[in-house]
């Protein structure tokens, strides 16, 4: 299939879009989402990739996702390798590196950093734009010459809510780790987060059915599932963890299912 059709496929499932599908077909597309929460924004597919702008002119620069420049490109190369909190957090270990099913995949950060030091991730997310800028980002990255090689063999997209896709994975396709990383309640200081968290806020919105996911999580995990939250926040619907790994801003609750 087509990345075009594939684009417009996946956006036609968006109940707030306006999809212009002459102008995707030319390769320059133009597809305002029209009613709130995310009225305002709008995707352009441009040479450089599939773009998410904002129509406030004060919010600087499109949303694209871009595993290969940018910050990630810089926690490539100095995000402290395997011992950083999130891969101790994953079950990454000496010759061991877990599967890893990311449940809320949102703008791949997280997979990518997992991926990259060994990790097989399916990143499931629900949301289409969200899913659609991923899919850009992969496979623009896949061309790549550095790192295309792992990212192809290494990081699968899901296009689907992963409560019902991990209710429905067969045995041998259940990840040693789930991982989840639901979006916390926008809080005061909201106006001053960087523009693409915003933006993914926006789009997915309060994830207010995360108890439904945890416990799937838990029943599917082979080993663990880790759950990432804000530094001074409770567990998950105060699900007491069995360890916690904390880092500056961050800690990683992890609940043992082996
Ligand atoms: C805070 S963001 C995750 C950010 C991500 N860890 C990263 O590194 O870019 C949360 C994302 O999870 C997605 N999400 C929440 N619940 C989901 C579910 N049940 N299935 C799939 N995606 C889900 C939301 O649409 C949103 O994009």
């Amino acid at each position: 299939m087509s990345r075009t059709k594939f684009i417009t496929g996946l956006l036609s499932t968006h109940p707030a879009l306006e999809i212009r599908a002459r102008e995707l077909a030319h390769h320059y597309s133009l597809v305002r989402l029209r009613h709130a929460p995310v009225s305002g924004y709008f995707l352009q597919l441009k040479n450089e990739g599939l773009e998410l702008n904002c129509m406030d002119k004060k919010d600087n620069g499109p949303v694209r996702v871009d595993f290969v420049g940018g910050t990630l490109g810089h926690r490539l190369r100095f995000g402290g390798g395997r011992g950083q909190p999130l891969a101790r957090a994953i079950g990454i270990k000496p010759g061991f590196d877990p599967s890893v099913w990311d449940a809320t995949a949102g703008l791949g950060r997280d997979a990518f950093v997992l991926a990259s030091l060994g990790c097989r991730v399916t990143l499931c997310e629900r949301s289409p734009v969200l899913a659609a800028l991923l899919d850009d980002g992969l496979k623009r990255a896949a061309l790549n010459a550095e790192i295309g090689a792992w990212i192809e063999s290494r990081m699968m997209l899901e296009f689907d809510d992963s409560t019902v896709a991990l209710a429905n994975l067969p045995d041998a396709d259940k990840p040693d780790t789930v991982y989840l990383d639901p979006m916390y309640p926008a809080g005061k200081s909201s106006v001053l987060v960087k523009k693409n968290i915003r933006a993914v806020q926006q789009l997915a919105g309060e994830d207010r059915d995360s108890l439904p996911l945890l416990d799937m999580a838990l029943t599917v995990a082979k080993r663990r599932v880790v759950v990432k939250r804000p530094h001074r926040a409770g567990p998950l619907h105060d699900r007491k963890p069995d360890t916690s790994i904390e880092s500056k801003k961050t800690r990683y609750d992890i609940y043992v299912t082996l």
